[in-house]
């Protein structure tokens, strides 16, 4: 589904039509594949409406292109879509937690239950894993092995009565005060119908804390058919998208989140035990866009904002005529949040005018990092005041920077100097705008 998202994102970037036709036919195509992919319409109108007032009012960087910009809106409110910066709360609200796991044959469902059960583990809890899959010829070995590499309990017993396993594996896990239990269940049966009887039954004698659903990326809108039947038959209460290393696609994801409201938590990202992630939006939606180069794309709009940023600050600073060590401790954060000097040099000569060139010509990114240590264990009033800065203040500040008295002092010395530059640069301007009023210049 979202590989017409990311279709109409090229397009958009190649088309030559003019930005505000181009914004209306990207947002069209938007709709045109939510609404396909069976999310909310009132949904898909309110994220829509949405990019395009962003689109049209916010204004890029100074160097930056409408384009680019309007790639980073709409990767921003797809990103809302699946949660933007929230992220899950993993923690259990209470233990013991029953998790029963739910999906088709070859979601990967059983892995996931061990990559679950190791998550836990290495964060401290007790965790058992259940084996209710006797479905699968197999399927209680693999688990049963899973739960010997990460060191966790285990219960199955032979034979098929899947919901007696499950139910007599969830009353062992409590006796042995299992924390956190996890039951994996069977994939596929002899039909849909007996799978999601089953799946019913067993919930209604485990009485799981959360239902999670496994779902394989790939999949694409089969996922939203099979999410419904499963959530009408247990209701999700959390998503697993697996496989994730395997494809760039997703959109089977929103589209289970839309019909359940269930939310992401894990995404699975290979077939080893360690390789499942809790789920974070933006990485999903920048990983499903697929934009090979987003990543540069939005760390170079980044650079732009923070250089545009740093100017502002450089601005105030020639206009004050004065600069504070508060001044120059945003300016060395804002070329470190641009990556490297020398990067900044090259993007921008002549922007952080504190940092001016007799004292670049010192400085590399080794000793910004060091600056801004001592700046940050500087306290307020050093900053705003650095002539308070005596002989004791110094061994205090470098003992908390983990640097020594001489560094402090080179860079109040280099603080100095650039002060004493602006100084006079304030004082060379005062002149020049005193000779234009005389020649009515002005
Ligand atoms: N690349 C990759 N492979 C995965 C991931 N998760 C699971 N797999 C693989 O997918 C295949 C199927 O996984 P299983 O866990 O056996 O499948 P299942 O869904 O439990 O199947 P049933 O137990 O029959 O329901 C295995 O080969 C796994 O190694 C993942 O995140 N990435």
């Amino acid at each position: 589904m979202l590989d017409g998202v990311r279709e109409a994102v090229k397009k958009f970037l190649r088309s030559s039509a003019d930005y505000e036709t181009s914004v209306n036919l990207f947002i069209k195509e938007l709709q045109k594949t939510l609404i396909k992919s069976d999310v909310n319409v009132k949904l898909v109108l309110q994220l829509t409406k949405r990019i395009r007032e962003r689109a049209l009012k916010e204004r890029p960087p100074p160097g930056a292109s409408r384009r680019d910009w309007f790639v980073k809106i709409v990767y921003e409110e797809l990103a809302n879509l699946f949660g933007g910066d929230k992220e899950p709360e993993l923690k259990p609200p209470k233990v013991p937690w029953v998790i029963m796991m739910v999906g088709v044959q070859g979601s990967g469902k059983t892995t996931t239950a061990g990559k679950l059960a190791r998550f836990y583990k290495v964060r401290g809890y007790r965790v058992a894993l259940v084996a209710a899959d006797t479905y699968r010829p197999g399927a209680k070995d693999q688990l049963r092995q899973l739960a010997e590499r990460a060191k966790v309990l285990f219960y199955t017993e032979p034979g098929d009565d899947a919901v007696g396993i499950a139910k007599r594996g969830v009353e062992w896990a409590k006796s042995q005060g299992a924390e956190i239990i996890i039951v994996d269940t069977a994939g596929r049966h002899k039909n849909e119908a007996e799978l999601l009887k089953e799946m019913k039954e067993m919930s209604e004698a485990i009485k799981p804390d959360e239902v999670m659903l496994v779902i394989d990326a790939s999949i694409g809108q089969q996922a939203k058919a099979l999410a419904e039947a499963f959530h009408k038959t247990t209701p999700i209460g959390s998503i697993v998208v697996t496989k994730l290393d395997g494809t760039a696609k997703g959109g089977g994801a929103l589209s289970a989140v839309a019909v359940t409201g269930a939310t992401i938590k894990f995404v699975g990202t290979g077939e080893k035990l360690e390789e499942l992630e809790p789920f974070k939006p933006k990485k999903f939606v920048a990983r499903i866009l697929g934009l090979g180069d987003l990543e540069g794309l939005l760390e170079r709009l980044k650079g732009l904002e923070e250089a545009d940023k740093l100017e502002e600050i450089s601005q105030k600073v020639l206009e004050k005529g004065d600069i504070t060590l508060k001044d120059l401790y945003y300016q060395i954060v804002s070329v470190k949040k641009m990556g490297s000097l020398k990067k900044l040099l090259q993007m921008l000569p002549g922007v952080g005018l504190a940092l001016n060139d007799k004292v670049l010509g010192q400085v590399d990114d080794k000793v910004l990092d060091k600056w801004l240590a001592i700046l940050n264990s500087m306290t307020l009033e050093e900053l705003e005041k650095p002539n308070i800065i005596d002989r004791s203040r110094m061994r205090r500040i470098a003992i908390g920077s983990g640097t020594s008295v001489k560094d402090v002092e080179e860079l109040l010395k280099h603080y100095q100097m650039t002060r004493k530059m602006i100084r006079q640069l304030k004082r060379k301007r005062g002149m020049l705008n005193k000779l234009m009023e005389k020649f009515e210049l002005q």
